[in-house]
Parts: structure tokens; sequence; C-alpha cells
């Protein structure tokens, strides 16, 4: 028998279970019996928007965000839109500034290799299954909604600076459009696409016309607020939180997302034969991975409209925005927080685009601290981003931009302990296991791993920050490194040097153990007040913690791997 519990349900005091695909409202107490019966069975949350709801909350925004009147094209000839973490098709500036300055855009996707390798100094896979399998339904979906608007999605296989060379030279392009990334492994790219655009020579048709390269214009897009209307140089950013707030919110304010033009086409013509076709979306065997099935937890769909249907469920259908404040260091459930994050990181959903939505919420329904809570925490999301730019590769250094010197364990058997939820500790356990099964963990959750692993185990912090490069769906370095180091006491802001007590927070998040026993089925049959300290009940290896552990073990394999990647990465 599979149980299915309909997410809407978590705080309410009545659940909904769904039998057999049925729904039936289940009362709470009634629940916690189903649950823990059921505790050999899959159980998993499934969003409440049916697929058909999706795809009418998705038309809604393309229609208010498309215009008939943006039928000015002042450009000729071809060009090249380059998606990469920005796979949507609403607010997207690149996609708008490109089909402006042209006459036929031709919207390209390169699946790079570099991404499914593995990560810079522990050598693990630099995409998980999970996040692989979310970026596979994001190019479905970003095909399916550029193809409405009467384009399409070139997919190449290899790296962008030898893909869009070819393809710019094969349709005689003049400029190749896209977002602009801040870190090194990104910018890196960027380079090297733009030295290979500066070896094609555009024949510009008369005899008397110097011949043209195509230009690589790069565009700022994934923040709430744009860099260049920043009140200082992002250099210059300000090292506390909540400075760079208050800065912002007086200083600046929040562009509108740009309005795209009905119809989108036409692609280009010529020159595709040459480079062989649209070529096709990679299946995870074709990356090299192998499927992990998701049955329990959250069940997150990659793709815009699946993002604009979370969006439409969490603040219009459900009302959730106006209790976000009171909710969202939960643990349990689909409901607590906005669960934005893998869209937003994936690029499927713009911040602005939400931003936008909060204040229609505003006016429309009401705004409290729990609506601004939202943006709060969006811009908590740009200044890790501008930091980025302030501190570059320092991010990922094992002294942060701090420069911190101290001395880290990398004890393999402790490390592993902790990766595959073995502390014996269950809040830790729980926690490593939602996020091994569904690319996802609470803000809460993760800042208590965190402060687990480095500090009462005493683990080198980038172990457990590559470890999340792997398997978060909402991936992003710099939120990743940024909050990393925040937890490491090794970030940029001294003052957020915080530790959590497992105990304190075990009881403050989770008093009735309800979210330790969903995760771990063996102490699901413990009264409640146990389940947090099981005992000999819950046998696991119980890890023996050190504070500030002083046994510094590098692993010489990692470390050659390293040196030899070193020209790559940071
Ligand atoms: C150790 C650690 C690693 C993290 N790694 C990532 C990461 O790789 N990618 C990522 O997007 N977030 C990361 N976060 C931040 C945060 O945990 C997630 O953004 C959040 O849990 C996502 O859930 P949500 O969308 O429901 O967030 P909500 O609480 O609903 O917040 C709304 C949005 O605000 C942004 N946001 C909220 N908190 C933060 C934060 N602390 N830092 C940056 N942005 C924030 C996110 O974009 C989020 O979607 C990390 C936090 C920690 C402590």
């Amino acid at each position: 028998m599979v149980l299915f519990a309909s997410s809407h349900s978590s705080f309410s005091p009545f659940k909904t279970l769904a039998l057999n695909r049925k729904l039936i409202p289940v009362p709470r107490p009634l629940l916690a019996v189903m649950l823990s019966s059921a505790s050999k069975q899959p159980f998993v949350m499934v969003p409440d928007l049916t697929a058909d709801q999706t795809a009418s909350v998705s038309k809604e925004a393309f229609q208010r965000y498309t215009s008939s009147d943006l039928n000015r094209r002042n450009g000729s000839g071809v060009a090249i839109v380059w998606f990469r973490n920005d796979l949507r098709v609403l607010d997207n500036e690149a996609l708008l500034r490109a089909w402006a300055s042209s006459a036929a855009v031709l919207p390209v996707y390169c699946v790079d290799p570099r991404n499914f390798g593995t990560t810079h100094y522990f050598g693990f896979p630099k995409t998980g299954a999970i996040r692989a399998q979310f970026l596979i339904e994001c190019l479905v979906d970003l095909k399916n909604n550029l193809m409405k608007q009467g384009l399409n999605l070139l997919i190449q296989h290899g790296k962008p600076e030898e893909i869009l060379p070819t393809v710019a030279k094969a349709i005689g392009a003049h400029a190749v459009y896209a977002h602009k990334e801040t870190c090194s492994e990104e910018t890196l790219v960027e380079r090297f696409v733009h030295k290979g655009l500066q070896q094609v020579v555009l024949s510009r048709g008369l005899p008397n016309q110097k011949p043209l390269n195509p230009k690589l214009q790069l565009i700022w897009g994934s923040t709430l607020y744009h860099k260049d209307d920043l009140p200082f140089d992002a250099r210059n950013l300000p090292d506390v939180y909540t400075q760079f707030r208050k800065s912002v919110e007086s200083k600046c304010s929040i562009r509108a997302c740009c309005k795209l033009p009905l119809s989108l086409g036409p692609c280009p013509s010529d020159g595709l034969d040459e480079i062989g076709g649209w070529g096709t979306i990679p299946s995870l065997e074709q990356l090299g991975i192998h499927e992990r099935k998701c049955d329990q937890g959250m069940h997150f769909v990659g793709g815009e409209n699946a993002a604009l249907g979370r969006l439409h469920e969490y603040f219009w259908k459900k009302d959730l925005v106006k209790v976000y404040k009171e909710t969202r260091n939960g643990l349990l459930g689909p409901d607590y927080s906005t669960k934005f994050s893998p869209w937003l990181a994936s690029g499927s959903l713009s911040p602005r685009y939400v931003y936008e939505e909060v204040k229609r919420y505003e006016k429309e329904r009401l705004a409290n601290d729990s609506t601004y809570w939202v943006l709060f925490e969006l811009i908590w999301r740009d200044y890790f981003r501008f930091l980025s730019i302030k501190y570059g590769n320092s991010i990922f250094h094992i002294g942060g931009p701090r420069r911190i010197i101290s001395t880290w364990s990398q004890d393999p058997s402790l490390f592993e302990s902790w990766r595959d939820g073995r502390t014996g500790y269950p809040l830790i356990d729980a926690n490593m296991k939602e996020l091994s099964t569904t690319g996802f963990m609470s803000n809460r959750g993760r800042q208590i791993v965190c402060s687990f692993l480095v500090r009462d185990m005493g683990i080198d912090w980038r172990m457990g920050a590559e470890w999340f490069e792997t398997c978060l769906l909402d991936y992003d370095p710099c939120s990743n490194y940024g909050n990393w180091t925040y937890g490491a006491g090794v970030g940029n802001d001294p003052r957020e040097d915080r530790y959590f007590s497992i105990p304190k927070q075990a009881k403050t998040y989770d008093p009735d153990g309800e979210y330790v026993a969903y995760w771990l089925p063996e102490i699901q049959s413990l009264p409640k007040e146990r389940r947090h300290f099981p005992g000999n009940s819950y046998i696991k290896q119980i890890v023996p913690l050190k504070f500030g552990s002083t046994s510094m073990r590098p692993n010489p394999v990692n470390s050659e791997k390293s040196r030899q990647r070193s020209q790559y990465r940071r």
C-alpha cells in the first residue's frame, strides 16, 4: 500500500491522506497512528496543483508578462542566447536583448561535461542524480516554452567555448547574449567563450567592409537588485548584512520584470544542418548518472511552469505567505517555507517576479511582516551573490574571506557518518537523510548540520560544503559557500559566528519528534519525548564529539587531484 499525503495539510488540524490516489481527510491524531504503522511504507508528499492547474497558472503569468506592443525590432542578422542558470522565458533580459538586436534568435544550451565531473577538493560528484533529473526537467520545460513563443532550443553536448563559436560561425551570429555569473568556474568559461568568439570571422558581404567577430554580451540578471543600481561598488560592499539591506532598501528600487513580445520567432533557418540539427536533451544515463527514486518528502519538478505553479500555490491558493515569518523555521512538510530555492537557483524563477507577486499580494490581500520577510530572505540571496564579487575565490578557501587560520580534521569515518546520517543524533541523521533522498533540507536543518560538522566534529567545512554542492537541488556557489563560511566562522561577518546546540534545537523546532520520526523509521514507535534521545533503540555510530579537533589528516589522493585541477577552479 502506498500512502500519499496532500502537501497543504502539514500545519492544519486535519491532515489529508490520499489513499491509493484518493484524497481522504484524516484527523491529525489518526494520521500519527497511520504514520507510525506506515513506517515501512513509502510516504510521498505531492504538490496540490494538478498539471492542468499549473498549465493555466503559467499561461496566465505569460499573458501578463508578454505584450503585443513590443513588436519593434531594431536589429538585423542572427543572435544567440546562451542559456546557463537562467532557464526561463519570463523576465529573461538576455533573451529580450537578443531578440531586440536581431532579426532571428537562436537559443542554445550546452551540456558542459565539467558540470558532471567531481567537486574541487574532495572529488564528490559535482551534480548529484536528483539535481541532474531536475535540470533535465528544466530543459524540457524551457524548450516547450520557447516553442510556444515561436523559438526552439538547440542542445549541444560539450564545452560552451567550443560549441558557441562553432554555432556562431555556422549561422553567422553577430552576438551571443547570456547572463553574467560571478564565481570563478563560471567566469572562466565566459572568458574562454569570449576568446573563442574572437577567432570567428564573419564576412559582412561587402568587399570594403572589415570582417566582424561575434560579441559576447553579458547581462546582469539573477538578483532582486540590479548590480548597477547598488549605492556602492560591489567591491566595497558592507560586511554586515543589515547595513547592506538598509542601504539598498533606502537608496535603490527594484527594476520591473522585463516584458517580452508575444512572439519571439523566427529561429534562423540557415546553418543548423551543419551543426547536426536541434540535438536532444540528455538522459541521466547519457550524463553517466544512476537514477535515484525520491519516494519520501518533497518531490520537486524542474522548470518554469512548475515554479510558477508553486508560487501560485504558496501565495494565492493556500495563502501561506501571510504566515511565512512564523513558519519559516519549520522542518517537516512542504509548506513551512516557500521552497522557491531550486527554481531560483536554476533560474526557472526570477526573483523580480517573486517581488512583483509579493507586491500584488500585499495590494490585493494583506501586507504584514511575513510578506516583507520573503523579500528580506531574497536580499540575503542577493547579498551572497554580491559578496562573491567582493571576496572572489576566498569564499572557497579554508580560511574564508577573513583568512582565518585554524586546524580542521578531515577524518573520513567521522565525515561519512555525518554524510550518511549515521551519527547517532536523530536530528542530524534525519536532516542528512532528507538531503540525500530529496535534494532539499530546510534552512534550519542546514544551519544545524553545518554547526554539528564544523563545531562538534571539527571537520573541514569544505567537505560539508562540497557534499551540499553534490546533493542540493538549489545548489548555488554564492549562497552555498557564503552560508558555509558563515557557519564555519570564517565568513566576512564575524558576528554571524554561531553555535547550534542539538538538544535546544530539537526542543524548539521538533518538540514532538515528528520530523525525526518521519525520516528515521526505527524511532517512529518511540514516545515523542524519547525520539531525540532514543538510547539503545537507535544504535548508530555514536560520534565522539570534539570541538576544534586537532587531527588534520589531508587525503593524499585528493590533494593530488586538487593540484591537477587548480588551473580550472578557484
Ligand atoms: C550551510 C547552508 C548552505 C546553503 N546553501 C544554499 C544553496 O546552495 N542555495 C540556496 O539557494 N540556498 C542555500 N542556503 C540558504 C537557505 O537554506 C535556502 O535558500 C532555503 O532553505 C531554501 O528554502 P526556501 O526556498 O523554502 O527558502 P525561504 O525561507 O522560503 O526563503 C525564500 C528565498 O530566500 C532565499 N534565501 C533564504 N535564506 C537564505 C540564505 N540564508 N542565504 C541565501 N539565500 C537565502 C532563497 O532564495 C529562498 O528560496 C544555505 C544555507 C545554509 C545554512
